[in-house]
């Protein structure tokens, strides 16, 4: 039984389906000249060198590697820079060229920008990243968000929802720990380790990835959540449930298909997902947020509001 890290913030990880390929992306290759470290491929359009950095400190660390705030040495530019574990396992590896797939497709402000990509003839890689100075949402614990701030906060978060979805691209794995701030206000989507690219209109998206506590009822249970077509082919509405809860979260203080205080495990939860019935925002709440949250939180996939709808709700307007 899998118990949880955190009782606020939870982080239940499946691992990733099988997938066909552990190699690199063909334009990810080390020059014939690599030495110990060599500039691979640009996200966006500074080419950066390895060496030109300075190490300032860990901002943390996940599954896959460690996350480093680091210092341009000529420009004084901060950055984050995260190195994956040399010794990947398969699933690691694979996780890790799906991240670096999309992070060369993306580029929106609502999502973490992607400066460059490292690789060491060793195997080592490492991704450099915008810095988010105020960390991960996870860090809004303890304080009291108001509905204005969380408005300001959810249009953000949807309106990069909204930009992959567009790409067909599904995240699979909003929560807190992976959208982060900065003191400019934005909050950005981050982590694509588990996210997928709808190739085909009809590609399935229920396979067991991401981090369960925020997993919608139909990738849970798909036999018992989706009776049509149109909810088996509504692959981006799982995204939606995980956002909803996420920001039910941030504003009551706790994880919300939990009673207060009760230390989850892995059989309650998914209990909770799959016959509890979804959760509301509490009676003290504004009208529009309890509207807001409905919206997200509807166990029918195809009954939830897309983010391109959620962005036009009345709850966002007060941050227009
Ligand atoms: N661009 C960034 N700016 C500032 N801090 C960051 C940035 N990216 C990551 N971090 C910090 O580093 C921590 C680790 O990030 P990382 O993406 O490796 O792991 P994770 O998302 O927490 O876990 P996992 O990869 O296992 O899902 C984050 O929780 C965050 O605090």
């Amino acid at each position: 039984m899998a118990l949880v890290r955190n009782p606020r913030f939870l982080n239940l990880k499946l691992s990733l389906p099988q997938a066909s390929t552990t190699t690199l992306p063909c334009c990810f290759h080390i020059a014939a000249t690599a030495t110990a470290s060599t500039t691979v491929t640009s996200c966006a359009n500074n080419t950066f060198s390895a060496s030109d950095l300075e190490r300032i400190n860990v901002l943390g660390s996940g599954n896959g590697g460690t996350v480093y705030k680091v210092s341009h040495k000529t420009t004084s530019e901060t950055y984050a820079l995260k190195k994956v574990k040399e010794d990947m396992d398969p699933t690691s590896r694979r996780q890790l060229l799906r991240e670096i797939e999309i992070l060369r497709l993306v580029d929106s402000p609502y999502i973490v920008k992607c400066q460059d990509i490292f690789e060491k003839p060793s195997g080592e890689v490492s991704i450099l990243m915008e810095y988010m100075d105020r960390g991960t949402l996870e860090s809004l614990r303890g304080e009291d968000v108001t509905e204005k701030q969380l408005a300001l906060i959810a249009r953000h978060v949807l309106k990069g929802i909204n930009y992959l979805h567009e790409l067909k691209i599904v995240h699979r794995d909003i929560k807190p720990a992976n959208l982060l701030r900065n003191s400019k206000e934005e909050v950005k989507i981050a982590d694509f380790g588990v996210s997928k690219i709808m190739v085909k209109s009809l590609d399935k998206c229920n396979s067991f990835a991401g981090t369960c506590a925020y997993m919608s009822p139909e990738r849970i249970n798909s036999e018992d959540a989706v009776d049509t077509e149109e909810d088996k082919s509504n692959v981006y509405a799982g995204d939606i449930w995980s956002f909803g809860l996420t920001m039910l979260e941030i504003l009551v203080g706790y994880f919300p298909l939990l009673p207060k205080g009760q230390k989850p495990d892995w059989a309650t939860l998914m209990c909770a997902v799959c016959f509890g019935e979804a959760p509301k925002a509490p009676e003290a709440c504004s009208d529009d947020f309890k509207s807001f949250i409905d919206c997200c939180l509807r166990k029918k996939p195809s009954e939830r509001w897309t983010a391109s709808q959620l962005l036009s709700h009345p709850f966002l307007l007060r941050t227009a």
